[in-house]
Parts: structure tokens; C-alpha cells; sequence
């Protein structure tokens, strides 16, 4: 069939209260006080308005979608396949079957049915996916789950568990750029403002509702496990409290923040602090996972890469379908930069767009096998025993999703680039002085971003996406460290501490025209 005439009569196409009669011509039912102002004596008319709902009112909205989703065609499905395998290979696996590795031990990837998504044209994709963004419809308000049919076409929507994760803000980071590096098309893109204050959401959502759909369908899931620098552990613990799963944590002791560690305690986790670093997490928590009927939620299953891709078509639709020049991804594990490359690959492969951006993937010069592995024009890898970062999420030296960010910055002349811990915590402040409140890793992508400007590599009009992983109240111990200048051999040049000042007026006075006296003088 035409794409078009597909267009017309796909039940996709309309709005979900096109396609369900039942919900036709029925107005919200919520009780609102009706003020009105007659013109002789002004007084206010307070009687209810009873408005209605437009699902019946012993439905709730899971239950609505469920009702719905049953009823709509899905021609749409994926399946997991060995990660760049060969054209010819067979071998493939159910979404519905515990498997993480191929049978040579590769990783392994979502292929979705392409011919099936490719029967709607470039128009139709869009369409529908920016007619779901803002809403409440359960799942599509999700910045994931507005993108179902190319995440997991094949979940019922009553198996999610989401938080309405995604559509993250894009901010214009419009004196940053202007005054730090002299461009005016500079953004950050948010994703640390989110339900657990990092992007492992995005992903986490996903998992963790196939692991909801594997329980009902009775397969050995007791619970799920992961390792962590901190920010996955918070996600997987809080979309498994969410759904009444069991979630076990791995964590190298004292390297994560207060605020991450706690995040899962809250959250009832089964918390293990180990004596060892993330790589000894991750090889622990690999082989426990393939002794116990545990469910391993790091990036490693690919079923995460599937949410997380999503960020990369938000971008996109945030600039209305028009592709920015640059993308700077900070990078540990490595599975979000191939994410991002994917999501901006499935975009250009079905139509939306026709081209990728240029991707980035900035490291810490304490955690950087892939930069040391792109300086060797990609010759070698060897994993590095990664040392202390304040970007603490990113301190791995082994990254299990190696081969996977090697492809996505082959296939999008992309570049590596680090920065040392003196440069990630001044990028960090710089950018905090303009108004945002960044981790230390987004300090890694904005120190990227200056070697590439002062290099000419990026140009000043250049469209250009740094992407802030997580939320800088994650972070607030290494701003404190920074802003007290209490940290060994850093200048700490961007420290602005608080200033200690007897509590009587003229002292108050003295002090405030001293600060006055010098901002004058700078302008
Ligand atoms: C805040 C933050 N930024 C960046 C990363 C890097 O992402 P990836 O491991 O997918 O490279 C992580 C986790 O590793 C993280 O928690
Ligand atoms: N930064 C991560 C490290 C693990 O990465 P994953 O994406 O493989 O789960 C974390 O927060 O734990």
C-alpha cells in the first residue's frame, strides 16, 4: 500500500480520541467552581460544573490504553540480532527471551522490522510523534514512549513502567556560547532534569517494563540487578519500586555521591557496597546474573539503548526536524553515544531527516580508554585501570559498550576528545555562572567543545548539542570542593565563596560597595 493512502486510513495517524468512539464528544469530568459576574450586582455565581472525563470514570488511564492498544492493528515488531553482524547472519532472538550476549559472546543490538516502519513515509512519522508531545495519554506522554512503535512496538501499554520520562528541556545556553566561545547556536540538552535527575531513565523505563511483561508471563525474573557509578542505580531502583520489582545494586564503595547512594536506599533496593571499582562491579554483577534468575539492567542488554536513543530524535524535533551540526556526548560505559547515534540513524533512514550530526564523545583524562583508542587512529584497545574523576559517573576503564561507540563515531565522523579534571571543573563553573547548575560531566563535554572551537573544528555558527547527562544537585560535594578552593593543586579560578562578614550595618555596607566598586570597574 501508498505510504499516503497508509496515511490516511492508519489508526495511528488520528488522535487516539479520533479513533475511539467511545471517547468522542464526552467532556472532561473534574468539578470546577464557575465564576460568573452579573452586571447588576456583581456576585459570583460558585455553582459546580460538573465537566467529564473523557474514559469512563471507574477506568483509569493504563487501564484506557489497554482497552485501546488491544484494539489497534500492530504491524510493527524487533528482535534481537548480533551486533554488526554480517548481512547474511540468521541468528536472532525473541525480545521476550533472557539473553544479553550473541553465541560468539558479542553484544547484541534491537533490529526492528525497517520495511514495516518504512511503509509510512518520513511526514507520517513526525506527525505522530510531535502530536503526542505534552500530553497525558498513557504511555505516549513519555518522550520514550511517544516514540513506542520504534522503542518496543510490541509491549502492551498496560505493561509500561514509565514516569512520563523525556522530553527533556533544550536550553539556549545563549551567554555561555556568546561570551565563553563566541558562537550563537549553542544548546544543552537537559536530560538530567528528569524523573531520577539522569538520562538512565530514558532507558530504564524501557527494561524495566519487559521485565514487567517477562513476570507476567511467568519467566525466571525474582528481580532485576545492576552495577553503577551511581545514576543507574538510581533509575533501575526507582522504576522497580514503581512496578513491585526487587532490585539489587551494585556499588563500588565511597566512589559514588551522597546523593546517588541514597537515591536507591530510598528507594528499597538491595544495596551491596563493594571494595572494588565499577569494573569490578560489572564483572561481578555479570557473572551473578548468569547464575541467578537476576535480570542485568546495565547498557549491556540492549534493550536500554532503545530508550535512550529517543533523546536523539527529541533533538530533532525540538529544532523542528532540522539537524544541528554537532552533538557532545560525555562517555563511561559507552552505550549512550551508539544510543544517540541510532536514534539519529533510524531518523534519517525512515525520512525525517536527511543527514546525522557530527557526534563527540567527551572523556575524562582519569577514565579514558576510548580517547587513547581513537589517538591510535583506532588501531588498539586496552582497557585502563580508571583513576579518581570528580566526573565519577564516567570513572570506567573497561566500557562494556566498546564496539558499539567505535561504530557510531566511524559511521558519524565523529571525534574523541578529554579533559582534565582542572578543565571539567572550570568548564563546569564557567557554565554554572551563566545560569545553569551542570554535573562535572557535562563539564567534560563543554571542555570538548572549547578544543574543538579553539581548533576551528567547530565553527561559531555551527549548530551545536552538548548534552547534560545529569543533574547538578547530584553533584553538589565537587561544587562545594571547587567553590571553597579546596581542592589540591586546582587553582579553583571560578571559586566564588561566600563571605564572612560581621552582622552590624557598616560592616554589611563596607563589604557590598567593595563588590559594587568591582563590577563597575569591569563594565
Ligand atoms: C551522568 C553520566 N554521564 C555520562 C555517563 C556515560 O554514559 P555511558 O556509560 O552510556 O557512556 C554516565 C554513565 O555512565 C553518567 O551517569
Ligand atoms: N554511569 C553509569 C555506569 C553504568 O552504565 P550503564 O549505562 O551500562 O548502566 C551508572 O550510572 O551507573
Amino acid at each position: 500500500m501508498a505510504a499516503s493512502s497508509l496515511l490516511r486510513s492508519s489508526p495511528f495517524f488520528s488522535s487516539p480520541q479520533q479513533r475511539n468512539p467511545r471517547t468522542i464528544n464526552k467532556s472532561p469530568r473534574f468539578i470546577t467552581i464557575k465564576a460568573t459576574i452579573s452586571s447588576s450586582d456583581k456576585s459570583v455565581d460558585t455553582t459546580p460544573v460538573i465537566k467529564s472525563h473523557r474514559r469512563p470514570a471507574d477506568e483509569n488511564i493504563r487501564q484506557e490504553a489497554h482497552r485501546r492498544c488491544s484494539t489497534e492493528p500492530n504491524n510493527f515488531s524487533a528482535k534481537y540480532v548480533p551486533f554488526n553482524a554480517d548481512p547474511g547472519c540468521t541468528e536472532s532472538y525473541s525480545l521476550d527471551e533472557i539473553v544479553y550476549r550473541s553465541r560468539s559472546g558479542g553484544l547484541l543490538d534491537v533490529q526492528h522490522d525497517m520495511e514495516a516502519l518504512k511503509e509510512f513515509d518520513g511526514n507520517y512519522w513526525k506527525n505522530l510523534f510531535d502530536g503526542r508531545i505534552g500530553k497525558t495519554n498513557w504511555p505516549y506522554g513519555s518522550g520514550v514512549w511517544s516514540k513506542k512503535e520504534w522503542v518496543l512496538p510490541e509491549i502492551d501499554s498496560d505493561d509500561i513502567v514509565s514516569a512520563f520520562e523525556g522530553n527533556s528541556n533544550m536550553f539556549w545556553a545563549e551567554r555561555y556560547g556568546k561570551q565563553h566561545l563566541g558562537m550563537n547556536d549553542l544548546w544543552v540538552k537537559h536530560c538530567g532534569i528528569s524523573h531520577t535527575g539522569s538520562f538512565k531513565d530514558l532507558g530504564m523505563t524501557v527494561l524495566v517494563s519487559q521485565v514487567n511483561r517477562l513476570r507476567k508471563m511467568n519467566r525466571p525474573v525474582v528481580g532485576v540487578g545492576c552495577a553503577s557509578t551511581g545514576d543507574t542505580s538510581a533509575a533501575l531502583s526507582a522504576y522497580c519500586a514503581s512496578a513491585g520489582i526487587p532490585s539489587i545494586v551494585f556499588l563500588p564503595a565511597n566512589k559514588i555521591s551522597m546523593a546517588q547512594l541514597v537515591q536507591p536506599i530510598a528507594n528499597g533496593a538491595f544495596v551491596l557496597s563493594l571494595d572494588t571499582d565499577f569494573d569490578g562491579c560489572m564483572q561481578l554483577v555479570r557473572e551473578v546474573t548468569s547464575e541467578l534468575p537476576i535480570y542485568l539492567a546495565n547498557s549491556l542488554n540492549s534493550l536500554r539503548i532503545e530508550g535512550q536513543k529517543t533523546a536523539a530524535i527529541e533533538i530533532l524535533q525540538q529544532f523542528d526536524w532540522e539537524v544541528p551540526d554537532w552533538v557532545i556526548v560525555p562517555g563511561g560505559n559507552l552505550g549512550n553515544i551508539y544510543a544517540f547515534y541510532k536514534g539519529f540513524q533510524m531518523c534519517k533512514e525512515l525520512g525525517l531527516v536527511d543527514r546525522i550530526p557530527r557526534l563527540v564523545c567527551a572523556q575524562a583524562a582519569n577514565a579514558n580508554p576510548l580517547y587513547l583508542h581513537y589517538k591510535s587512529g583506532w588501531t588498539d584497545f586496552s582497557p585502563v585501570k580508571a583513576k579518581t574523576t570528580f566526573a565519577s559517573a564516567i570513572q570506567i576503564g573497561d566500557p562494556v559498550s566498546i564496539d558499539r561507540a567505535v561504530y557510531a563515531l566511524q559511521n558519524s565522523n565523529g571525534i574523541v576528545e578529554e579533559a582534565t579534571e582542572e578543565e571539567l571543573m572550570d568548564a563546569m563553573a564557567q557554565a554554572d555562572s551563566t545560569g545553569m547548575f551542570i554535573c562535572p560531566h557535562t563539564g567534560v563535554a563543554l571542555t570538548a567543545l572549547d578544543k574543538l572551537r579553539n581548533s576551528g573544528v567547530i565553527r561559531p555558527t555551527d549548530r551545536t548539542v552538548v548534552v547534560s547527562t545529569a543533574h547538578g544537585l547530584k553533584f553538589t560535594q565537587s561544587k562545594i570542593d571547587y567553590h571553597s578552593k579546596a581542592i589540591p593543586e586546582m587553582a579553583c579560578s571560578l571559586a566564588n565563596p561566600p563571605v564572612n562578614v560581621k552582622a552590624d550595618f557598616g560592616s554589611v555596607m563596607d563589604v557590598l560597595k567593595k563588590y559594587l566598586l568591582s563590577k563597575e570597574s569591569k563594565n
